[in-house]
């Protein structure tokens, strides 16, 4: 009904509002689109699931996300990536990872300190009701 689209909007705004502070940061810049292919020809042996901060953009706008921990299961995809094709002790890997680890570590603080936990249980309870 009218309130659950209320609620969902409100969501999408949060949602957009974290995704565009994480593509603003510079630390970030590797994540903000999908890997080039052309480039990393390799990256898809590896990664089943490819996941940037500009699909996140285009799935909330998709109204992909009815709970924040929907969102997180994609938004989670993009360092857990990052670990698991840099693997290596080499300095190239190890900055990439130290990246990925600030972006899971960032996502969850804004979060915690940002969303509040009434709001977060009525949009579980409206996925609860689909
Ligand atoms: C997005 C992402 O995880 C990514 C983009 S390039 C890259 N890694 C490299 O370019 C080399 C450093 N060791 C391989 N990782």
């Amino acid at each position: 009904e009218e309130q659950e689209e209320d609620v969902l909007r409100e969501l999408r705004l949060f949602l957009r509002n974290l995704t565009e502070r994480l593509m603003v940061d510079r630390r970030f810049k590797a994540f903000t689109k999908p890997v080039d292919i052309e480039e990393v020809p390799d990256y898809l042996m590896v990664i089943q699931k490819p996941m940037d901060l500009s699909t996140l953009l285009y799935n909330i706008d998709e109204h992909k996300y009815v709970t924040v921990d929907e969102f997180l299961s994609d938004a989670d995809l993009i360092w857990q990536n990052a670990l698991e094709y840099n693997p290596d002790r080499d300095p190239a890997d190890r900055h990439i990872r130290h990246r990925a680890c600030a972006l899971k570590d960032t996502m969850r603080v804004i979060i915690r300190d940002e969303l509040d936990k009434d709001f977060q249980r009525i949009c579980e309870e409206i996925r609860e009701s689909r």
